[in-house]
Parts: C-alpha cells; structure tokens; sequence
C-alpha cells in the first residue's frame, strides 16, 4: 500500500519528536515491587464462573476509616441492609476497641437480628485481653467466627513489633491458641464457631514466611474435614501490579498444605486504583472468598468494592448471588450510614453512569434501542428476554431499578440521536432522520447561546413552540378549525379547509388526488408557494382512541421545512402538519 505524505506541509508528529520531559518529581524514594517466582503460572487461562463467598467488612475497615464513625442507629442500618442484599458473612466490629462496637454486636445477638443463615465475624489484634473482650462479645451467637491478626511484614517487625520474625510468628500462635480457649470457655453449643486469621500486609510479607506463619497458625487450629479456617491474605495498602497479586495467591494456594480445608480469602485496598482487577485476578488464582466494602469504603481509598464486583460477575451472566437490584436504595443507606457521597460516575450506581450526553453515543444508543426491539420481535420474544446489546451501555439499567429517563441527556455535545431519543421515548414521537436534523439544529442553538443541559421538558417545550399550535403562545398565520373532503368518481379529492388566516375567519378550498395536495393547491390561493417533499405518519397510541403524528417535509417559496400534526384523525394530522410547516415558513 503507498504511503500517505503530507508532501512537506503540514509537519507528522512522531514518536521522536514527541515533547514530554522528566519531572523532577523524587522517584529515587521508591522501589520497585517484588516480582514473584512462579513461571508456570496458570492463573492467566483459569475463568471465573461461580460468585466467590463475600465478607462485607463495612460495619468494621469501612466503620473505622470514617470521620464519624457510625452511630449505632447506622450500624443497625447497614447491618440490615447487607442482609438483604443477601451477604452471609458480615464483619460487624472490633468489639474490644471499646463500648459502641461491644454493644452493637451485643445488640444484634440479642435483638434476634442475625439471621440464621448469616455468620458475624469480629476482629482482634492478638492480644489476651482485647481477645477475651472480643469472644465474650459473641455469647449467643447462632454463627460467629473470630478473626486476629497481626502484621507479619519487615517493616512492621522492626518498627512496630520491634521483633524477629520467630517472635511474629509467636504472636500469630499464641493468638490462635487464645482464640480457641476463650471459644471453649465462653461459648455454649449453640454457636457454630469459626476461626478466621490475617497475616497483615501479606503483600508486603515474604511469601515463605506469610506460608510459615499460616502453616503455623494451622498447626494449632488443627483444619479438618467440619472445621475450615480462613486464611485471609490482605493487601493492606496495594503497591503491586494485579497481576502480581495474583502470582501471590497461586503461589500461596500451591504451597499451603490442608488446602481443601482452607478458605483463602482476598482483602485488597485500593491504593493504586486497581482493587477490582486485584481481586479478580485473585480468584483466578485460587481465592475462595473476597472481603470488602459496599462503594469501595475503607481505610484511605478503600477497601475493594463489593458493587463493582458483584455486578462486574452479573454483567458476565454469572449470578453474584447478591441483590443489586434497587442499587439506589443501597447507595442512599451507605450514603446515609457512611455521612459520604458516592461518586456520580462510580461503575453501576453513580448518578451518571447509564447516561450519555454526547451525540455518537446517542446516536448508537437509540439504535441499540431500536435493534432489541426489532431483535425481539423478530424472535418472537420479549426485549428482557433476549441478550443485551446496547453500546456503551454494559448492563441494562432497568435490572439496577434505574429507568430510561435518564439514559440520554442533552448538551451542547449531543447530536440528533439524543434529541430524537427523548422525544420518542417521552412523547412517542419517532421523528423521520432529516427532521431530527432540522429540530437538532434547533435545540443547538439554544445550548450555544445558553449553555448547560437542556431538560427533557425543555426540549418539550421548544418542540411544541417550534412545530405545534403552543397554547400558551399562539403564533402562525394559519389555524385550523375544520376541514373536510369529498372524492368524486374519477378519485378527485376536493378539499373544504375553515380555519383563521392571518387572523381572519376563512374557507379555503382546492382539489388534487389526495387531501394533501388538494391542501397545497387550497394555500395557493392565499399566497402560499408549497410543495410535497416528503410524508411519513404512525401511531402513538394503540386501540379505539389511537392518535396519529404525520410528518411533512415541504418546499416552501424556496425554502425546505418540516412540519408535524398529531390528530385522532390521520387526514387531520396531515393538515396540520403543512400548517405547521407553513406557519414556520412566514415566522
Ligand atoms: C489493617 C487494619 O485495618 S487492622 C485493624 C485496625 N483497627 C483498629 O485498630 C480499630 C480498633 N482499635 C482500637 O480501638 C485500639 O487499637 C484498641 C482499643 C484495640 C487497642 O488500643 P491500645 O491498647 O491503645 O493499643 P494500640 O491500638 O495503640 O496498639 C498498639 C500496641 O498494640 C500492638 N499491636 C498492634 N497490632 C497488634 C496485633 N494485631 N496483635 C498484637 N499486638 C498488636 C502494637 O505493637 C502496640 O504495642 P506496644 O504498645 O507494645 O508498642
Ligand atoms: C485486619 C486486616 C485484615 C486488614 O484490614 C488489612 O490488613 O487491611
Ligand atoms: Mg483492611
């Protein structure tokens, strides 16, 4: 194929001259992630096709990393609200950090709020009393699990333990060891107990001492067939790449031995951005189970968002086994318990999300629109029965308790699609292409001298003032009372027409072969230079009391222009769609 120059004028940019420079910015302070060993890696070809078990931790990272923590009113209200949505292990607090959290469990288990099906978890540092504290306050409890940690990364060994790595290790078993003689002592046979542990900053932990400790940790809990313990391997503050992530969790998932007793599990946070995909690649990796919060709360920017989550499974067609159904509500209670917005475009619930102001996007969408319907159809079947695919739009956001209304919005950026897209879906008008043209002009001359968003209303109402009689602000040198028409034999349409022209009551009469044309030789006689361009009409309503829009695309003294008319009756709706026309010629 030859190759296109531009001859000397203008210049090609390339990769060469390229102007980007260093920054100056200190990257000397910061190291390179640790890769890990594993070439045989198999994680890249695994496919999720199963939800994974959940834990939302909301009411305990999410509580803790808040300005105010909950009050117990919200912790009571996104309790309730993770169980409906269907999470069946919640971690519900840090019962020794002191009364609140102490009393809220205390609460649920009294108040016969958990229920049966829904495991509580609680969290402690491995420290005998906040132990103690911490199994003292699930007394009762149907299911309940423990979970302790405690940080097994370098950096917290030499600063914050001030330990050697046999020392940190001693931690981790003699908390294990606390756990169960405080279950044993405290507990009755009524609670289903479980065990749950957390090398903290697993990430950052060299993968054969993270393996030693958990092995460790094991020893003690003894994990058997009836007796599962949860290995739960946290990127406490996220610094590799997912994938790497995920070359951890296949390395962790090889190297465990008693793994069919283990339930590993994924926390990760979202330091850089890339949670989601961090836990995802997790799962392919081996994880059984992920923990994380509704709307990515958490400690700095996050835990790993349940939503995106669940829903990035449901819009594969894999059921998250969790309702998001009325996201709306989830997110006004989160908002409400949390006292934090939810981003307008966060994936599948911010206010923005299903919404296109641009013109090619619109475009695609209102045809995407009209394809499932023509699809469906052709199918014999319903829209909601057959495959979604509508561009730009990932899920269908009705099945989120989202409404049409709000798919398409109009600013100076949109183009005929959009505009044609709320007049069909809000007034049945299904305008003819060239028309969409004409009124898109229209409404972007309004968005260049104003600015802004155009409502759905306003678009209504510019519609109405442009092409309909406007009750409210009648203009047009022609109105319409009546008209009728006669046919003789040889098929000869002879047009009778009452209506006020130029303020004036009048009778207007003409003949042609069809009610429009003997119209066209009617205005004639008052002056009026018209010709039949094009016609469209249909139905905006189905039965009996169907109403009509006819579409007219004249040439009017040398000018072309659309008119519409909406009438019970079609040779009415045809008449007022050339006084339309007409009318718009002489403003
Ligand atoms: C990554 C995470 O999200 S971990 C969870 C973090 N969440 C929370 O901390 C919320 C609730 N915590 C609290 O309210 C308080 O920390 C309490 C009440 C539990 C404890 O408070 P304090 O007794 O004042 O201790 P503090 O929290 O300052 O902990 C520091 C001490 O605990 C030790 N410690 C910290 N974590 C652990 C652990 N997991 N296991 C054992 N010891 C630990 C530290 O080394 C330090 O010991 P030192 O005093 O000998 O140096
Ligand atoms: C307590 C642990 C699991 C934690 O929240 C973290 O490491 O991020
Ligand atoms: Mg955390």
């Amino acid at each position: 194929m030859s190759q296109h120059t531009f001859a000397g004028r203008p210049t090609p940019i390339t990769n060469a001259t390229h102007t980007q420079k260093p920054s100056g910015m200190p990257i000397h302070k910061y190291g390179s992630y640790e890769q890990v060993d594993i070439p045989d890696r198999t994680w890249p070809d695994a496919r999720v096709t199963k939800a994974p078990r959940w834990l939302s931790t909301d009411l305990r990272d999410g509580n803790q990393s808040l300005i105010d923590p909950m009050t117990p009113a919200r912790k009571r209200e996104m309790f309730d609200l993770l169980v409906r949505m269907g999470y069946k292990e919640i971690e519900v607090g840090f019962p020794s950090s002191g009364e609140t959290d102490f009393a809220f469990v205390r609460s649920i288990i009294e108040e016969g709020a958990i229920p049966d099906d829904v495991t509580i978890s609680v969290l402690t540092q491995a420290r005998e009393d906040l132990i103690e504290r911490t199994v003292e306050s699930l007394v009762g409890a149907k299911r309940a699990t423990v979970h302790l940690y405690n940080a097994t990364a370098p950096t917290f060994r030499r600063v914050v333990f001030r330990g050697s790595k046999e020392q940190i290790k001693q931690i981790a078993v003699d908390g294990t060891r606390l756990v169960m003689e405080y279950a044993e002592k405290l507990l009755g046979p009524e609670t289903t107990f479980g065990y749950q542990y957390s090398p903290e900053i697993f990430t950052d932990t060299e993968l054969d001492f993270a393996l030693e400790v958990c092995e460790a940790v094991c020893d003690v809990w003894q994990p058997a067939e009836g007796r599962e313990i949860i290995l739960n391997l946290p990127a406490t503050v996220e610094r590799s790449t997912p994938s790497t992530h995920a070359d951890r969790f296949e390395w962790m998932a090889r190297h465990l031995t008693r793994r069919e007793h283990i339930c590993i599990s994924v926390h990760p946070h979202n330091d850089r951005g890339t949670a989601v995909a961090a836990a995802e690649l997790a799962l392919m990796a081996g994880a059984d189970r992920i923990e994380g919060c509704l709307f990515g709360q958490g400690e700095r920017t996050g835990n790993v968002d349940l939503i995106t989550l669940g829903m990035n499974l449901f819009s594969q067609g894999i059921d998250p086994q969790i309702d998001f159904s009325q996201i709306d509500e989830i997110r006004r209670t989160s908002e409400y318990c949390n006292q934090m917005e939810v981003h307008p475009r966060h994936p599948y619930a911010g206010d923005l999300v299903y919404t296109a102001f641009s013109g090619s996007h619109q475009d695609a969408i209102k045809k995407g629109f009209d394809a499932m319907e023509a699809d469906a159809a052709a199918a014999g079947k319903t829209v909601d029965e057959i495959e979604w695919a509508v561009p730009y739009l990932p899920i269908d956001p009705k099945d989120v308790g989202r409404s049409y209304e709000a798919v398409i919005r109009v600013n100076s950026q949109s183009g005929k699609g959009g505009i044609a897209y709320v007049l069909k879906n809000d007034h049945k008008l299904d305008l003819p292409r060239r028309m969409q043209i004409e009124f898109s002009r229209i409404i972007q001359a309004k968005t260049d001298t104003e600015g802004g968003e155009v409502t759905p209303k306003a678009i209504w109402s510019v519609f109405q003032d442009e092409y309909l009689p406007n009750p409210e602000n009648p203009w047009g040198r022609i109105q319409l009372r009546s008209g009728s028409t006669a046919t003789d034999k040889d098929g000869t349409d002879t047009l009778t027409v009452e209506a006020v022209v130029d303020g004036v009551e009048t009778v207007l009469t003409g003949t042609g072969n069809g009610p429009i044309s003997a119209f066209f030789d009617a205005l004639a006689g008052i002056g009026v230079d018209a010709r039949l361009l094009d016609y469209t009409e249909h139905t905006m309503s189905e039965g009996a009391s169907a109403v009509a829009a006819s579409y007219i695309e004249c040439a009017i003294d040398g000018r072309v222009l659309w008119g519409i008319g909406i009438d019970a009756n079609t040779t009415r709706a045809s008449l007022k769609a050339v006084i339309s026309a007409v009318n718009r010629a002489g403003r």
